[in-house]
C-alpha cells in the first residue's frame, strides 16, 4: 500500500499544488488521480518515487516512510511512463526497454532477450525492436514506454497521462490492452489522466482533484458516478452519470420473460392482438435472427431472412444493467433478447423490469469490482 499522511506541496514561488492530502493506495490495483489542469495530480505522482519532494507530510511504501529510502533505490522499484512514451530517439526499441535492467547490472544480451519478451507482452511484433522510436506511429511509442517502465519488473508503476497523445481510437486500444496486461500482472498503479472516462474505464480507485490540490473525493468508479461528494465533483463528472452507472451493477436479477419465437423459414401464425406484433425469428439452433413485423408480413407466409428487422443489442450472462437497458431499448419490440454463454435464446427483458432492477440496486448498492462481471451469476430465468 501507498499510504500518503496529511502531505502538501508548497513550490518555492509559494505555489500551493498539494494541500493535506490523506489518502492510502491499494497494493496490486489501479488508483487513478483525475482532476482539471493545475491541480495537483502530477506533482502528487512524483512525490511518490521522490522527483519532487513534499514539503510537509509522509508518504509510506508498505509502511516504509519513503525519505528512509535513497532516491535511486527507490526509483528502482517504481516504474515511471510519461506521455509521449519519453523514449531515448538513439537508441533502437529494444535498446530502450533494455536500459534500466542493463544499469542495474544485467548483461546485454539477456537484456534484450527480456525486451523482446515484453514487446510481445504488450502487443509489439518482436521485429519492431530493430527500429528507432521515430519510425513507430505514437501508439506504438506508447506501449514501448509501458514495456520500458515494466523492464525491471517494479511492483509500482506510475503512470502521467500515459495515451493522451494518441488519438481515440488507438487510445481506446491501449487502456483495454492495459487492462488485460494488469490482469495479467498485477501491479501497484498509480494513473494520472485529466479524462474522466478513462478513470472510469481504468480505475479500480478514483481520487477526484480539485484546483488547489484539494482531494474533492476517492472512492470506486461506481459511488463516484451514483454518489458524488459535491458539486464540484458532479460537475466534473458531466452527464449521463446515471445512464454510465449502470456499468457496474449486474443483470444477475434481471427475471427474463418467456419469449414466443418462430424457426426461421416457420410459417408466420396469425397475431392474436396488438401486443404481440413482434414476433422473435431464431435459427434452427435457436439462436436470434431478427424481429419479424406481423403488420408488415402476410399471415402464412413463411419468414426469410429478408422480412427480418435486426433486433439491436443482446444480453448475455453476467452483463450490466446498462447492457440489459440496451438491449431493451434497441429492440423494435421494446423486448430485449437475453442470450445464454452460447448465443442460444433464453427470453426477453423489458424495460420496466430494467427500470425495476435499477430501482433495487439503487437501494441495495450492487457495485461490483471491476473485473468481477466474468464471475456473475448468470440471469435468472422466471416464467411469464
Ligand atoms: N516547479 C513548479 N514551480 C511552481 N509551480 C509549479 C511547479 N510545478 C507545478 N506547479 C504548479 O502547481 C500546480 C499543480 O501542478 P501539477 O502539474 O501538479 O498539476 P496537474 O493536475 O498535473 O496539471 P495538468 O493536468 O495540467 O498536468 C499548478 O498550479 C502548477 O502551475
Amino acid at each position: 500500500m501507498i499510504s500518503f499522511q496529511s502531505v502538501a506541496k508548497v513550490y518555492p514561488d509559494g505555489t500551493a499544488a498539494v494541500q493535506d492530502l490523506s489518502l492510502d493506495i491499494p497494493t496490486g490495483r489501479i488508483t487513478v488521480f483525475v482532476g482539471p489542469s493545475g491541480c495537483g495530480k502530477t506533482t502528487s505522482l512524483r512525490m511518490i518515487n521522490r522527483m519532487i519532494e513534499p514539503t510537509a507530510g509522509t508518504i509510506e511504501i508498505d509502511g516504509r516512510d519513503t525519505r528512509s529510502i535513497d532516491a535511486p533505490t527507490l526509483r528502482r522499484g517504481i516504474g515511471y511512463v510519461i506521455q509521449n512514451a519519453g523514449l531515448f530517439p538513439h537508441r533502437t526499441v529494444e535498446d530502450n526497454i533494455a536500459t534500466v535492467p542493463v544499469l542495474q547490472g544485467k548483461n546485454r544480451r539477456e537484456a534484450r532477450t527480456a525486451a523482446r519478451e515484453l514487446l510481445e507482452r504488450v502487443g509489439l511484433p518482436v521485429e519492431m525492436g530493430r527500429r528507432y522510436p521515430n519510425q513507430l506511429s505514437g501508439g506504438q511509442q506508447q506501449r514501448v514506454g509501458v514495456a520500458r517502465a515494466l523492464a525491471a519488473d517494479p511492483p509500482v508503476m506510475l503512470m502521467d497521462e500515459p495515451f493522451s497523445a494518441v488519438d481515440p481510437v488507438v487510445r481506446e486500444q491501449l487502456q483495454t490492452e492495459f487492462l488485460r496486461l494488469q490482469d495479467e500482472l498485477g501491479k501497484t498503479i498509480v494513473f494520472v489522466t485529466h479524462d474522466i472516462d478513462e478513470a472510469v474505464k481504468l480505475g479500480d480507485r478514483i481520487a477526484v482533484f480539485a484546483v488547489g490540490g484539494r482531494l474533492a473525493q476517492f472512492s470506486s468508479p461506481a459511488d463516484l458516478l451514483r454518489r458524488p461528494a459535491d458539486d464540484f465533483v458532479a460537475d466534473f463528472i458531466g452527464r449521463d452519470r446515471g445512464y454510465r452507472a449502470l456499468s457496474f451493477s449486474l443483470a444477475g436479477s434481471l427475471p427474463l420473460t418467456d419469449e414466443p419465437m418462430l424457426r426461421l423459414g416457420d410459417p408466420v401464425p396469425s397475431a392474436t392482438g396488438p401486443e404481440d406484433r413482434w414476433l422473435l425469428v431464431v435459427d434452427p439452433d435457436g439462436r436470434p435472427r431478427g424481429w419479424l413485423d406481423r403488420e408488415e408480413t402476410p399471415t402464412g407466409r413463411a419468414s426469410a431472412t429478408s422480412d427480418l428487422r435486426l433486433g439491436g443489442s443482446l444480453a448475455a450472462p453476467g452483463q450490466s444493467l446498462r447492457t440489459a437497458l440496451d438491449a431493451a431499448l434497441s429492440s423494435p419490440s421494446g423486448r430485449g433478447v437475453a442470450v445464454d454463454a452460447d448465443g442460444i435464446v433464453v427470453g426477453s427483458i423489458t424495460i420496466p423490469d430494467v427500470v425495476e432492477a435499477i430501482r433495487a440496486a439503487d437501494r441495495t448498492g450492487l457495485d461490483q469490482p471491476v473485473g468481477a462481471a466474468s464471475s456473475a451469476p448468470d440471469m435468472k430465468k422466471v416464467p411469464s
